[in-house]
């Protein structure tokens, strides 16, 4: 293996990049996978993804472990100690080969001369494993969570925050999103299962199978072809909910990649779709999954608040708002969200929210509908921002989804089922006003 190809090596940079630099893993990781083989490029995942979900628990092992704290310079090799914990704690590579990789990695980010450290405390974790693990189980350390969260959700869901915390924890499952223009659900699943593969049929999402065991998209009969898409059950529904019909002129705001584009046009393949997103590099994957899907809309980058710099006076028989949010829903995809966000991010946001809701109202026609749909389970950004947003607006009418007591859908994540998601659907009425 060259010496930059030291998967532990990339991990620990990797990390250090997310949890000091405030930089997103989703960003990071396909450049450093690029050049790697598909087995590599799966283990850097691993260990990334690994150890952003149990950081305050490495963190607090690696303080036991070392008498000092790596600082300056040295600070790639306190995420590779934690790297190679992580092996130990958690995976199935055997301790030799972990200890020995882990110790190169020290080589491959130019520190030769703390081999002895890395080595001397991987080993010293393994001579004392129980005993310093017993150590660092204290509540705190367990959530695997930043304090506010912790504090955020037992506020908002004292009955049901340890089943969230619980599944954000925990590996995704993988869910697919069948193009039934192409396949039914039956005659695609069959397809797989001559591949000597399985998955599960949701029973409310009609287009939705879980895989039982997740795999490469390139291993999915047709992924090339647009049969098969990659995509959690909970971001399906809000599709369900918004009804699109063949014919009808339908915004898609903060549509980049565009997972949900393409799911309104499989649902209805004439519909006139305009996907909008402020995020110039995020439209390029819109059309790179239009292409793969063979499908066509109208793209264009624009910012939400202000809807008639990109669509002058035009007005829509649906809108799907799917609004930037804190993510913590997906948590149990991202990891690196829990160390990333702040506190202070969720007031921030809900006042986007708010914003981008009443920029676009008045481009929905009397009786069009708009389903505003967050991958958030926190209420400001939630069931409290369409109860604002329903007393500022006498024109706007819940429904399908909750009461006006308590507006919208929240969706928790579960080990066997969606991400965590917010769903509300609007009707514009006509005699309201
Ligand atoms: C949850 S993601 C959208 C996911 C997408 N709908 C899909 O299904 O693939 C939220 C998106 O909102 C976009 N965004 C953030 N602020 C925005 C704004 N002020 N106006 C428009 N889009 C915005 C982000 O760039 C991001 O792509």
């Amino acid at each position: 293996m060259k010496k930059q190809n030291n998967v532990r090596s990339l991990a620990a940079g990797a990390l250090e990049r997310v949890v000091e630099k405030g930089e997103s893993l989703s960003t990071i990781l396909p450049v450093l996978q690029k050049p790697l083989n598909d087995k590599d490029s799966a283990l850097l995942q691993e260990l990334c993804f690994g150890v952003l979900r149990m950081l305050p628990r490495l963190e607090a092992l690696t303080g036991q472990l070392m008498e000092r704290t790596l600082k300056g310079k040295l600070r790639p090799l306190h995420f590779l100690i934690m790297v190679g914990l992580y092996q130990l704690i958690a995976m199935r590579v055997p301790p030799h080969a972990a200890l020995a990789e882990t110790v190169e990695g020290a080589v491959a980010l130019n520190r030769q001369q703390m081999k002895g450290l890395i080595n001397g405390v991987l080993r010293q974790f393994q001579r004392r494993q129980g005993e310093l693990m017993t150590s660092v189980d204290d509540a705190k350390v367990n959530y695997l969570h930043p304090g506010w969260l912790l504090k955020r959700l037992q506020l908002a869901w004292p009955d049901n925050w340890q089943q969230i915390v619980a599944a954000n924890n925990q590996r995704p499952p993988m869910w697919l999103r069948v193009n039934r223009q192409l396949h039914s659900r039956d005659a695609w699943l069959a397809l797989l299962q001559e591949k000597g593969k399985d998955a599960y049929p949701h029973p409310d999402e009609p287009d939705a199978l879980r895989l039982d065991t997740p795999c490469t998209v390139s291993q999915l009969p047709g992924f090339t072809k647009g049969w098969i898409t990659v995509q959690d059950v909970s971001a399906q529904g809000c599709i369900r909910l918004l009804e699109p019909q063949n014919g009808e002129t339908i915004l898609d705001l903060c549509a980049a990649p565009g997972g949900k584009t393409t799911h309104i046009l499989e649902a209805a393949p004439t519909a006139r779709v305009m996907a909008v997103d402020v995020d110039a590099q995020r439209l390029v994957r819109i059309t790179e999954n239009l292409t793969r899907l063979a499908m066509q809309a109208e793209v264009i980058q624009g910012d939400g608040r202000t809807p008639s710099a990109w669509c002058g006076e035009q007005q829509f028989d649906r809108i799907l708002i799917d609004a930037p949010c804190s993510a913590t829903g997906v948590i149990r995809r991202h990891p690196d969200i829990k160390w990333l966000r702040r506190d202070r991010d969720i007031d921030e946001l809900a006042a986007l929210q708010s914003a981008i809701l009443d920029a676009v109202w008045p481009h929905l026609k009397q009786g069009g509908t708009l389903v505003y749909a967050t991958c958030s389970v926190l209420p400001e950004e939630n069931h409290q921002q369409i109860t604002a947003f329903l007393s500022r607006h006498s024109d706007a009418q819940l429904t399908d989804t909750g009461t006006p007591a308590k507006p919208g859908l929240q969706i928790f994540p579960a080990p066997d089922g969606g991400d965590g998601f917010f769903y509300a659907k609007l009707i514009k009425n006509v005699n309201a006003v």
